[in-house]
């Protein structure tokens, strides 16, 4: 299966560079070599565009890409330009999706590609299972997805890879049969697996909720008292900004603007740069209208697929088909990984036209929730 043949570069991807060797866990998890220098003006000159991107916030960079870091939102009204604009959005999707072929529509291809193989599949929380709300503490997910994941996940490996706390995902989705990874990666309960635990210094035998045990791998787990520090700043930094929000989600931090005015960006932007910048050891990631303040340490989503594969017992390329849905630019990384081991399919959720390392699309969670029946139904009836 060639799945380089529908793309060019990708432009949405993080910063952080992806080992080509295929497991690699151990000897990817680099520490940050500080390389932070105050120049004479006492701006922070800090290398850090490969790994952490901390440009200097008052060049536009921040702020345009605050700007254009989701959709805008569609208003149903009822005037004539505006349905000419849904018109002319709606022609666009469609090329677009000449690319980013729907997966809903490329089932069968799917199903044709997954036959003999064990489909194994990775969801993104925020934005794929639930759809992207104005308060982040009530993103919950409806009965229908929860149960339409329930039945996926009886039916094939199932993770949820998401930025927030693993804890708050788990709380959303309540679901049992799934494996649960947090803070973009940096937070994953998987099973036990000798081979995978014997490798990794972060690894950890655990036990989940049931009481089962379980294999934890924290590998930003040195960073927790950092990350709680900078929580603290930030959210007595941004107390005066109307609308800010600032979530710990204990090895990151997400400092949100949805619902600050436009006007007041500007400041949201430079108090998290004013926290950050005496942290060489952080870097800033850009998600929907949100900052993202992580550890620079070589592990993303990507890297958390590869491991889930492996502790699954499920990295053989050949008799394995790996599925990642993610509407987010962290979930570049995993499309990204699928992408580079020639793989399994990244599907990206998005109701806008984007350059992505996916290979399929759908348009929102309740398109998601379809492709979830679909594979279920499939699997039964290959079973038959
Ligand atoms: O990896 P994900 O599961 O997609 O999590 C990414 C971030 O999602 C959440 O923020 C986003 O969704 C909110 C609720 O719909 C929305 O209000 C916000 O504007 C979005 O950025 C979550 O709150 C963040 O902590 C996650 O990092």
């Amino acid at each position: 299966m060639d799945l380089k043949s529908n793309h060019t570069a990708p432009v949405l991807t993080d910063p952080a560079p992806i080992s080509k060797s295929r497991m690699g866990v151990h000897s990817s998890l680099l520490p940050y070599t500080p390389g932070a220098a105050f120049s004479s003006n006492l701006f922070l000159t800090i290398p850090r565009k490969k790994t952490g991107v901390l440009d200097d916030f008052r060049s536009s960079s921040w702020v345009d890409t605050m700007k254009s870091s989701s959709p805008p939102h569609k208003k149903m009204t009822k005037d004539l330009s505006n349905e000419i604009s849904f018109a002319d959005t709606d022609v666009a999707y469609r090329t677009w999706t000449l690319k980013y072929p729907s997966a809903l529509t490329s089932f069968e291809q799917i199903a044709n590609f997954a036959k003999g193989k064990r489909i194994a599949l990775f969801l993104d929380y925020d934005g794929t299972l639930s759809p992207i709300v104005d308060n982040p503490d009530c993103a919950f997910m409806s009965n229908a997805m929860r149960s339409a994941v329930k039945k996926v996940a009886k039916c094939f490996p199932t993770a949820i890879i998401s930025g927030r706390s693993r804890d708050k995902v788990y709380e959303f989705v309540g679901l049992t049969e799934l494996y649960y990874a947090g803070s973009h990666g940096m937070d994953i309960m998987g099973p036990v697996r000798q081979s995978v635990s014997d490798d990794q210094p972060n690894c950890m035998r655990s036990a989940d909720k049931q009481g089962k045990e379980v294999n934890l791998f924290q590998p930003a787990s040195e960073f927790l008292p950092m990350i709680d520090e900078v929580y603290s700043s930030l959210v007595d930094s941004t107390k005066d900004i109307k609308g800010a929000k600032v979530e710990n989600n204990k090895f990151c931090v997400s400092v949100h603007y949805r619902n600050v005015d436009e006007k007041s960006w500007k400041s949201v932007a430079q108090c998290v740069y004013d926290v950050i910048k005496n942290y060489p050891r952080l870097r800033l990631t850009h998600g929907r209208k949100v900052l993202e303040v992580r550890p620079v340490i070589n592990w993303d989503k990507g890297k958390a697929v590869t491991f889930l594969l492996e502790s699954l017992g499920l990295s053989n390329c050949d008799d394995v088909l790996p599925i990642y849905v993610g509407d987010d630019r962290t979930d570049e990384d995993a499309f990204k990984v699928l992408r580079e081991r020639n793989c399994g399919y990244g599907v990206l959720v998005t109701s806008v036209p984007k350059e992505s390392n996916a290979f399929y699309s759908l348009r929102d969670p309740s398109e998601v929730m379809e492709f979830l029946k679909s594979l279920v139904m499939w699997k039964k009836s290959s079973a038959l």
